[in-house]
């Protein structure tokens, strides 16, 4: 990569006609080296031009900022030969700025937006491409991963390290990625630089109203990745069973993006004709242009398959041949910490480990347990601290209506007092199962062992791939799928 680019080279214009060669771009004033461009953004705490000052006497060569930031700090610009670029929506322009900054990236690129499942589709999206002889990745919550890995802080990274991350990927021969589309990273243009071949849509239901206050503007950051991200010549792949389903195909249609429909419904493309539950996993049948076919997933929970056939339908879309697609499907394995099968007790009770942290999540989650499991469901579940709050008593409602035990302890509390949160999830879990509290989530995992009786089976709710706990600004080492074989190991006289 050169060392420094002009503005023009990076599609900026300056006030004043101001020139500047840019040895490097950056959102925090801390990072700044001379010459680098700081992007002073307003934030959800401050606005980023409060730190111009800062980045001009570590030497910046230009300032990104909108019409306020500059304003904010019109005194230290004005004593400054720094070059100083104001745009409109300063988060878009850094996002294309970053990625002509950086340039490289993998050939073909896919993005997956919706409450749950953006980790599973894009992990098997990167698997389907991985046996098809790609060289794939995918990239989100769980970093990057296949090909080549690297971890990653959010879900959808800042632009600079996005595309830091994907040219670092390009470079190590990566062809093929796909990344999740989170709503804050949509609201925030993080992915507005990025060349999408297509976008796929899970589903739509609570979470994050902490930020977007709204359902409706939760729901419109989202069909961002569709209205605005992907150009018309993209392919949306859309979930038609959920309820927005529709909608989304609409949208993408008037803009004139092609739909592939995936789903039970009779206008999917990929339609799912059946499943077959068992111990190991499920028999799919499936119509791809009114064509059946069958297939085996060695993944439990029926939303897999609703996961799988979206995944395809990426793959697909970005250029695989359908039947190829097909074939691999009996290759996938479980995504890390989604329905994974962590421990077995002697009486064949089993325990899995699972992300649900929404309600709908929850609700999903144990009911597509059931048809693997013969005896009585348990869940442990918590719910975070400093996230959207009115989400606790409806997960606790989902736990306590699809569970016969439900055992209430801790995730993540971060700031918040653990109890205060633990008693919202109680207030919620009202019905028929049993329902006990368990703060320390260690012991909670040991007593909801203890409990499974022959053909019974538990669900660790919540943490998923996590492998902390976070109390207050400490991170605690916490890995739900060691904690069950720890107590697996106790309960049945091991250790
Ligand atoms: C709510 C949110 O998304 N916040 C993100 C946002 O922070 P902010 O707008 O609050 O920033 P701020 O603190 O007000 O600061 C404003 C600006 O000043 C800059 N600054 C700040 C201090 C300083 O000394 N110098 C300086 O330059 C900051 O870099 C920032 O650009 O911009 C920051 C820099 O890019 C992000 O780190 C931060 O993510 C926070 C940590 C976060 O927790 N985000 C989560 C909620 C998130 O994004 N999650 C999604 C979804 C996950 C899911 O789907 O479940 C994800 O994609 O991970
Ligand atoms: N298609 C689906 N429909 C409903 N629930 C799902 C679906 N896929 C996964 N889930 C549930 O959501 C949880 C999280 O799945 P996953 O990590 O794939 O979602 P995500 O959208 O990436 O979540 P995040 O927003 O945290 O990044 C899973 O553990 C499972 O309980
Ligand atoms: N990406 C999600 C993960 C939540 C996982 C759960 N363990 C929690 O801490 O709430 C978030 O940050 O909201
Ligand atoms: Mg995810």
């Amino acid at each position: 990569m050169a060392q420094t680019k002009t503005l023009a080279e990076l599609g900026l214009t300056a006030q004043a006609g101001r020139r500047a060669e840019i040895t490097g771009v950056t959102t925090d004033s801390r990072a700044v080296r001379r010459g680098q461009l700081f992007a002073a953004l307003p934030g959800t705490r401050v606005h980023g031009a409060a730190f111009i000052p800062m980045a001009l006497e570590k030497g910046a060569g230009a300032i990104l900022t909108d019409a306020d930031g500059a304003a904010l700090a019109a005194d230290a610009l004005a004593a400054s030969d720094a070059a100083l670029i104001v745009a409109e929506d300063p988060r878009a322009a850094l996002a294309q700025t970053a990625s002509l900054w950086f340039g490289a990236h993998p050939e073909v690129m896919v993005a997956v937006t919706g409450t749950n499942g953006k980790t599973s589709v894009s992990t098997f999206t990167r698997q389907i491409w991985e046996v098809l002889g790609y060289v794939g990745i995918n990239l989100g919550t769980t970093g990057v991963e296949g090909a080549w890995s690297a971890p990653l802080g959010h879900t959808t990274p800042d632009p600079v390290t996005l595309h830091r991350v994907l040219a670092e990927a390009e470079v190590a021969g990566v062809t093929h990625a796909a990344m999740e589309a989170s709503s804050h990273g949509l609201d925030q243009r993080r992915l507005d630089g990025v060349m999408l071949h297509a976008a796929g849509f899970t589903n739509f239901t609570q979470d994050h109203l902490d930020y977007h206050k709204t359902f409706d503007a939760y729901f419109d950051a989202k069909m961002t990745l569709f209205t605005r991200v992907l150009t018309e010549d993209g392919v949306a792949v859309v979930n038609l069973d959920d309820p927005r389903g529709e909608e989304v195909a609409s949208l993408c249609t008037t803009r004139g993006i092609e739909v592939i429909g995936v789903g039970r419904h009779p206008d999917a493309r990929l339609r799912i004709l059946g499943q077959r539950f068992d111990d190991t996993g499920q028999d799919l049948r499936f119509s791809w242009q009114d064509r059946p076919h069958t297939a085996r997933l060695n993944l439990i929970g029926g939303f897999q398959a609703d996961n799988v056939a979206l995944a395809c339908g990426l793959a697909i879309a970005a250029g695989a041949i359908p039947g190829d697609v097909f074939a691999t499907l009996d290759q996938l394995t479980t995504v890390r910490g989604r329905m994974q099968l962590v421990a077995r007790r002697d009486n064949g009770a089993t325990v899995f480990v699972d992300f649900a942290h929404t309600p709908d999540a929850v609700r999903i989650a144990l009911q597509a347990m059931k048809p693997h499991v013969m005896g009585r469901t348990v869940v442990i579940l918590g719910a975070g601290g400093d996230r959207d709050a009115s989400k606790r008593p409806l997960m606790g409602k989902a736990a306590a209506d699809n569970a016969d035990l439900v055992i209430v302890t801790d995730d993540n509390p971060r700031s918040e007092r653990a109890a205060d949160i633990r008693a919202a999830v109680l207030a919620g879990a009202t019905g028929g199962a049993e329902v006990i509290e368990v703060g320390d989530r260690a012991e909670a995992i040991l007593r909801g062992i203890d409990a499974l009786g022959p053909g019974d089976a538990l669900l660790i709710a919540g943490k998923g791939h996590e492998t902390g706990q976070i109390v207050g600004d400490t991170v605690l080492p916490f890995d739900d799928a060691e904690q069950a074989s720890v107590a697996v190991a106790a309960l049945e006289g091991r250790i």
